[in-house]
């Protein structure tokens, strides 16, 4: 406490716990998971907690008043992202949306992306490409089920959530998918580690030894050469008139481009970014399915009125159908989604903010400068907003007479999608994935773990808070699925 403030030249700075030469605070989450021992920590120094990760002063906020304040109040002071070496390197300096610094190329690329990319409507156009991927997952859950295997869901829901996005973003016809996909893969997983380079970003010999940043820059050249070749392919077919049936994610772009009506020329390399932050934002989708999956096999009441509440409405069609879904408005599926999200938030700690001017949150003094990450793993489970059990899954928490707190951003105990000016555009997309997903698995199969023993939900190190186990399940068929 005291050398938070011996350090703040007379600013009343938040408490923290206290911290080493070099490691600053890196010591008191030996051990834990980043958001739990965060968790931990708050509760000794309260909702506002001022540490050093490395060298990076680090601010943590791990109350519903104190995320209030950061993400509305002052949205517009904490309207900013910090960029990390890594990040840097990966993203060519914040072009793309997800870690843009704030200002006018941010808010162009947040208008084309509200109004064009991720759309309401935009999303609605990938309803086929969504079915016939779903329609895959089913087929090969009713190969396990009929040679009696278990099927590995992080496999399945990843190859699904991939397969759609990629679709969705630039057609699958290119070759050097595998690569690219590799490619993103460990970009993510150098940029999301603790890593030397992004631990302390004012060392040469550190950033030297460590190579990651190197290694990102690589990353980045490999991806950007394929996407070229995407593009080029792209423009070709829309200088000779042709189209593929529904206009991609990369199609939308480039017309933009061309019609050149923009306050600021979209450069190439902004598209590939945008294109590769559309994948990054995806990645989160396939580890809230899995932990969906494993919540229900572990509650079996939930699972049976899950089950039965999809089994009714889609009983006439035979298969879940998009359109149906939304006639059909199920009551009970969404609200397992929201437990899902409020008890395995994808992102433990949103995506890091930083304070662009000296600001007053709670009483304190929050510097210019400072990182910002907001505990949203942390207000998922805290007993004063989900009173009696926060660890249990129980979607009935949010029916009539419990909660209503929603993850739209205005509540802040909720916030897996975060709030506020930097809220995720990808929320419809994802959504439109995960529902069509979860109400056709449970509709075709009943799914059970093979083995007497609990399964093992401990979390993973990593830019998702997913299992660190795999789901391995046992599709049993109840409803044939069409073309088996
Ligand atoms: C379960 C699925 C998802 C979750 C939980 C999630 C969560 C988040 C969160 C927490 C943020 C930061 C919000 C903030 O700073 O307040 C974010 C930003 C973003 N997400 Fe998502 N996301 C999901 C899916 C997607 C998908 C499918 C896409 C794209 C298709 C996407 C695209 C983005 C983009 C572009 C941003 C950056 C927005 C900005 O900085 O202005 N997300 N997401």
């Amino acid at each position: 406490r005291r050398s938070a403030t011996a350090h703040g030249h007379g600013l009343r700075l938040p408490p923290g716990p206290w911290q080493l030469p070099i490691i600053g605070s890196l010591h008191h989450m030996i051990g834990k998971l980043p958001h739990h021992a965060m968790r931990d920590l708050a509760r000794r120094h309260g909702p506002l907690m001022l540490l050093r990760i490395g060298e990076v002063p680090t601010l943590v906020v791990s109350s519903r008043e104190a995320a209030r304040e950061v993400m509305k109040t002052h949205d517009a002071v904490f309207a900013t992202r910090p960029l990390s070496p890594t990040m840097r390197a990966i993203t060519k300096g914040g072009l793309g949306i997800i870690m843009a610094p704030y200002g006018a190329h941010w808010r162009q690329l947040r208008r084309i992306t509200i109004t064009k990319l991720l759309s309401a409507r935009r999303v609605l156009s990938f309803r086929a490409v969504r079915e016939e991927e779903a329609a895959a997952m089913l087929r090969a859950c009713a190969a396990a089920a009929a040679g009696s295997r278990t099927v590995d869901m992080r496999e399945r829901l990843s190859a699904l959530i991939t397969d759609t996005t990629m679709r969705a973003a630039m057609g699958d016809r290119f070759k050097d998918r595998e690569v690219f996909l590799r490619a993103l893969d460990r970009a993510i997983v150098l940029a999301s580690g603790f890593n030397p380079a992004d631990l302390w970003p004012s060392s040469r010999i550190v950033s030297r030894l460590s190579g990651a940043v190197r290694r990102c820059e690589e990353i980045r050249d490999t991806s950007f050469r394929i996407l070229d070749g995407i593009i080029e392919e792209h423009l070709e077919r829309m200088g000779s008139g042709g189209g593929g049936e529904v206009e991609d994610l990369l199609d939308v772009l480039l017309k933009v481009q061309q019609d050149g009506e923009l306050p600021i020329p979209l450069d190439m390399d902004v598209i590939k970014v945008v294109i590769s932050d559309i994948f990054a934002g995806s990645e989160t989708t396939a580890p809230t399915l899995e932990w969906a999956m494993a919540e229900l096999v572990q509650n079996p009441e939930v699972m049976e009125r899950a089950t039965a509440e999809v089994r009714h409405a889609f009983a006439a069609h035979g298969s879940v159908r998009e359109d149906k879904l939304a006639e059909a408005e199920l009551r009970y599926l969404p609200l397992v989604i929201r437990e899902t999200l409020r008890l395995h938030t994808p992102l433990p700690f949103l995506i890091p903010q930083a304070c662009q001017e000296p600001c007053r949150v709670l009483g304190y003094d929050v510097p210019r400068g400072i990182t910002v990450m907001v505990n949203a793993w942390a207000l998922g489970r805290d007993e004063r907003y989900w009173p009696g059990d926060p660890d249990a899954f129980r979607p009935e928490r949010f029916e009539a007479g419990g909660g209503t707190a929603d993850f739209k951003g205005a509540d802040f105990e909720l916030l897996p999608f975060g709030a506020g000016r930097r809220m995720c555009p990808g929320m419809g997309f994802a959504l439109a994935n995960m529902d069509l997903a979860l109400a056709s698995l449970l509709f075709h199969f009943d799914w059970e773990a093979p083995g007497d023993a609990e399964l093992d939900m401990t979390e993973a190190l990593g830019l998702t808070a997913h299992r660190k186990a795999r789901l391995l399940l046992r599709p049993i068929l109840r409803v044939p699925v069409p073309g088996v």
